[in-house]
């Protein structure tokens, strides 16, 4: 399949006329200047040069500065010298530029409660739990903790860190909890554990970010059965009490799964004696009647998806009254898909503070920002770069002409015995594929969001107890799911970012078992997202085919930039690695988006729903 870029461009029937990189960037850009134009200005600076601009004359350079305000002030950066008189480099004033835009866009997306801004309510401290590591833990050296986050590859930022903890029996977990851990043959703490559940137990604001299938979800799910167990006992919850702690989720099927881990995890401890903790799941697609009932028990945790859980607080169907834990499951998913807002709205029902942690594999600098403002002293635990892909993937890519993409799946599907899950980006596709396998005589079953409920759980469940061998899927099953055994992902398309190529092919080569993941590209993948998984595939050290290994990188030169410089690993907004803030396709999308108004549409239910 592999062949030279150039020969397959002309090959192909899509063939369009060759666009220079440079002057699709400058496209871009011009794009990107009407986000800029849509910015409150806040500083000195920008008041200042209001005041100049007032005095230019219509249509002089001055004049049009005066209404793009980000680019106004990148074009100053790239007159001006350094502050020390020397003249900036092209990098540095690509650099400066950069931090600018970067800047700016954070400015407009903030995860904060309107009700505390607007009282000026800031929280300076951390919330504290009853939790500590044991005395011998605490006990040891600093040089103890570095060593073991060194053994582990883990990178962590922050005030007074909690150690590492190498063993779950050192976490003080209930014998039930170890017993449940070890019924699902977990024997000792994945290195986003290790760290992550001695921060979070602790009560600190956390930022968690590790490779897919890597054990997130524990990392997040144990913390809050423990301060669930803890205020139960204290004091149990009574008639239309609590949740004391909320999970958010992209879509309905990862809050489906994560509330079902929860309720074995108490139904483990109500079997060994503890009191009964009771778990509401609040989303779309599920028995609103049923979920009311435990609400009105009192209810200890709830899991929830964006659109439901606004809906349900502003109902009154429960308060966060007494809710102390908010965790942000895949929370840049969240971001993108245009629940900002919504998110924004849940957190001003918090009337206290909070502990508040946010888990994914891809965490963007743009994320950290967002949720900057709700964070308390926040630390951030990291395994491997965000966005990285799991080391235990092999990785194929192949060009294949889009009209034969169909028919090569059936050969491809030859690759691993199943299960195998298909994505493609749209519905219609993930359609025709499902169809085509049927003729074909494969048991394949599909999602997505413009299906009914009941015909979505159907298609997950019976892949999930391998019933059928193959689930085709939009990206509504790429984030957070976990299928026991999955041997091969194949991509139909590539995604148009680079992220969901990772949380993609995260389905397979989960908690230390091995995987294949085959993707197709043609010539309508865009060359910037090209880049960004050509450099994926040499991180990961696996083979980067001829048609990529071809395609010019205009980033070259950012490369020999020392390691500690934050945007020399590639985009500073989305984090792909093949391209630049300036020519980012992520953000360019959001800016059709939101002039498609296609997020009012989403999260009123529309689309591919969550
Ligand atoms: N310490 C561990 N040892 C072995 N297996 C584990 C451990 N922790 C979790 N697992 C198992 O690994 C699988 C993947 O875990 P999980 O779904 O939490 O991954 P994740 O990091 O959230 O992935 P994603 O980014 O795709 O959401 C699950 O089946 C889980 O039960």
């Amino acid at each position: 399949m592999d062949q030279d870029f150039d020969e397959l461009l002309k090959q192909s029937d899509d063939y369009v006329p060759y666009v220079p990189i440079d002057q699709r960037r400058r496209e871009q850009a011009e794009r990107l200047h009407k986000i800029g134009r849509s910015v409150p200005r806040t500083d000195a600076s920008d008041s200042e040069s209001d005041k100049d601009d007032a005095s230019s004359g219509p249509g002089s350079p001055r004049a049009v500065r005066s209404t793009v305000p980000l680019f106004d002030q990148a074009l100053e950066l790239r007159l001006k010298q350094g502050q020390d008189g020397r003249e900036l480099s092209a990098v540095d004033k690509d650099l400066e530029e950069e931090a600018e835009i970067l800047k700016t866009v954070a400015r407009r997306k903030q995860l904060a409660s309107d009700r505390e801004l607007a009282k000026g309510i800031q929280y300076t401290e951390p919330m504290t739990t009853t939790w500590r590591p044991p005395a011998f833990i605490r006990d040891q050296p600093p040089t103890v903790a570095d060593a073991v986050r060194q053994k582990y590859h883990i990178l962590v930022d922050g005030e007074d860190i909690p150690p590492p903890i190498k063993h779950f029996r050192d976490m003080k977990f209930p014998q039930a909890i170890l017993n449940y851990l070890r019924n699902k043959g977990i024997q000792r703490p994945s290195p986003i554990q290790i760290q992550g559940l001695p921060v979070a137990l602790s009560g600190r604001d956390m930022i968690g970010i590790a490779f897919t299938g890597s054990g997130k979800t524990l990392a997040f799910s144990l913390p809050l059965i423990m301060l669930a167990l803890e205020e139960e006992r204290r004091l149990p919850f009574i008639r239309n009490e609590g949740p004391v702690g909320l999970i958010v989720c992209p879509s309905r099927e990862l809050a489906k799964q994560t509330c079902e881990g929860l309720k074995e995890m108490s139904e483990h401890l109500r079997q060994a004696g503890y009191p009964e903790l009771r778990t509401v799941l609040a989303s779309g697609g599920v028995n609103l009647r049923e979920q009311l009932n435990i609400l009105a028990h009192g209810v200890h945790m709830v899991v929830a998806t964006p659109g439901r859980l606004q809906a349900m607080l502003a109902d009154g169907n429960f308060n966060l009254d007494l809710c102390r834990y908010f965790c942000l499951d895949e929370a840049d998913r969240m971001v993108d898909t245009g629940f900002e807002e919504v998110l924004r709205n849940v957190v001003s029902y918090f009337n206290h503070q909070r502990q508040t942690v946010l888990f994914s594999a891809t965490m963007p600098q743009k994320i950290q920002d967002f949720a900057r403002t709700a964070l308390v002293k926040p630390v951030v635990v990291n395994v491997g770069r965000a966005g990285a892909t799991s080391l235990d993937i092999v990785q194929e890519v192949e060009y294949v002409k889009k009209e034969n993409r169909i028919v090569y799946l059936l050969e491809c599907l030859q690759k691993t015995p199943p299960p195998v899950l298909i994505f493609a980006e749209s519905q219609h596709d993930v359609d025709d594929i499902q169809e085509y396998l049927l003729l074909k005589g494969v048991e394949a079953v599909a999602t997505h969001g413009g299906k009914a409920q009941e015909e979505r759980e159907y298609a997950v469940n019976s892949f999930r107890n391998y019933k059928k061998d193959v689930l085709v899927a939009t990206d509504v099953a790429s984030k957070g799911l976990d299928f026991t055994g999955i041997q091969h992902v194949i991509n139909f398309d590539m995604p148009k970012e680079i992220e969901d190529y990772v949380h993609r092919i995260g389905r397979t080569g989960r908690s230390g078992k091995t995987g294949v993941a085959t993707t197709f590209i043609n010539m309508s993948s865009s060359e910037e997202v090209l880049l960004d998984l050509k450099h994926v595939l040499i991180e990961a050290k696996q083979r980067v085919p001829p048609f990529l290994e071809s395609i010019y990188d205009p980033n070259e030169r950012y490369r020999d930039l020392p390691p500690g410089v934050p945007s020399a690993t590639g985009c500073s907004y989305c984090g792909g690695l093949g391209h630049r803030i300036i020519a980012c396709p992520k953000l360019a999308q959001e800016r059709r988006i939101q002039d498609s108004g296609m997020r009012s549409r989403m999260v009123d239910g529309g689309g591919d729903r969550y």
